[in-house]
């Protein structure tokens, strides 16, 4: 399915089912409200898929988009980029975390290679979908052209589709991609206009003079892309009523960049046109393609492909909360869709979570990706979703139900 047709095919959450839902929730046999959250999980779930009850969201399919990034080469990491590669392969042998997690609630692991820089061998449980070697360096111009991010995207929503036509009833986000913190920063920056300095976190653990570099390297990437360094954003999917953004004017990004670093890029041509304006002005897709990495655009279409289909996708860390910020730029209604599965330790996800509207259900300072998040929050939608299903009403378990 095309980009295109994939977002006309993105739907809102459906009241009535919501309703449906809360009226439920209220007639089984516990004090009403008494699950918290889970509550509102199992709403969510039901208004996304326009039934109340909402199916099992089981089985469980976790994707892992691998894909290496230019802006490594600006010693934004600590780990060498070849660890991309090899850690495809210990993904495929069993042998990750993401792994470990994914057994212990019994989902599939699918990895997708959609821009390693290297040859992985034919494997089963690999697809490739390879679009380029690495992305270009996002602080000297742009990471993809809009060809490319429109490619990833498209993979994206191919493998979703894919997993649910196998069956699968829950997506589960997952990203390798030594360098990826940089480019999710970048993109948060975007999309919520918050500044670098704010969303920009350690990745994989670097020092303070690293971790003030790479907030520099961020900065440099929105100027290089002529895009505000902060105080433009595209508004949250729940303020799109609300005419235009809080738009003031970033300060010079130039001031601030290390010395060496490109000027603007050319604007890119924009191929599927959302409706949705983006920072200064610019579409979605251009955004994407400036600062994501192939696994960030990937990760998008398979959220948008997971909505599509109406079935539940579960975002991971700040990887899949910057894609999911381009994603509802492209189709709002594709939030009504996810689930956060937990908030990670970078700074920059709690700034995409805040500004989707999404509240994670697990908090344990998680900083890895892979999907682990995902998959430890799997268990949580489910036990949402099966008290629908299986707890008695005070009617027909014959308990009195609290007065007045
Ligand atoms: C061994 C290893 C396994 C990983 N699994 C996920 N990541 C995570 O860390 C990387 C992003 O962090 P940064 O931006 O600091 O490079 C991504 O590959 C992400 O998936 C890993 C990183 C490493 C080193
Ligand atoms: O937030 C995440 O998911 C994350 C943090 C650090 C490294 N990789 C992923």
């Amino acid at each position: 399915m095309t980009l295109r047709e994939t977002l006309a095919r993105v739907v809102a959450a459906s009241p009535s089912a919501m309703a449906q839902a809360r009226a439920h929730q209220g007639r089984l046999t516990k004090p009403p409200g008494s699950l918290g959250a889970l509550e509102e999980v199992a709403v969510r779930l039901a208004g996304a898929a326009g039934l109340s009850p909402p199916p099992m969201p089981e089985p469980a399919a976790l994707a892992i988009f691998a894909a290496d990034h230019g802006v490594h080469a600006q010693g934004v990491s600590p780990w060498p980029q070849e660890v991309t590669l090899q850690m495809v392969a210990n993904f495929l042998a069993g042998g990750a975390v993401a792994n470990a997690f994914a057994a212990q609630v019994g989902a599939s692991v699918t990895v997708v290679d959609v821009g390693v820089a290297g040859e992985l061998p034919v494997a089963e449980g690999l697809l490739s979908r390879k679009i380029a070697y690495g992305t270009a360096d996002l602080s000297q111009g742009p990471a993809m052209t809009v060809p490319q991010a429109v490619a990833a995207l498209e993979a994206g929503i191919e493998v979703a589709s894919s997993l649910v036509a196998s069956g699968a009833r829950c997506l589960i986000t997952g990203d390798m991609g030594i360098a990826n913190t940089t480019a999710s920063a970048a993109l948060v920056c975007a999309f919520t206009g918050r500044d670098a300095g704010q969303v920009t976190g350690r990745g994989t653990g670097i020092d303070d003079a690293t971790h003030a570099h790479k907030i520099a390297v961020v900065r440099q990437a929105l100027h290089a892309n002529g895009l505000p360094s902060t105080g433009l954003s595209t508004p949250a999917p729940s303020e799109l009523s609300a005419s235009g953004s809080s738009a003031s004017p970033g300060a010079g990004a130039a001031d601030l960049a290390p010395p060496g670093l490109a000027a603007s890029a050319e604007p890119q041509p924009v191929l599927a046109d959302s409706g949705q304006e983006s920072p200064g002005g610019r579409e979605p897709l251009e955004v994407l393609a400036a600062l994501g990495g192939f696994e960030h655009a990937a990760i998008a279409g398979f959220i948008l492909g997971g909505a599509a289909a109406r079935v539940p996708v579960i975002l991971d860390g700040v990887i899949a909360g910057s894609a999911a910020l381009a994603a509802a730029a492209l189709a709002p209604a594709v939030i009504d869709h996810c689930v956060a599965g937990h908030r990670s330790a970078e700074p920059g996800h709690a700034a995409a979570l805040d500004h989707l509207g999404l509240r994670p259900l697990v908090d344990l300072e998680l900083r890895l990706g892979e999907g682990t998040g995902g998959l430890l929050a799997h268990p949580l939608v489910c036990a949402a979703v099966r008290v629908m299903h299986d707890v008695a009403t005070f009617d027909s378990a014959g308990v009195t139900e609290k007065q007045s």
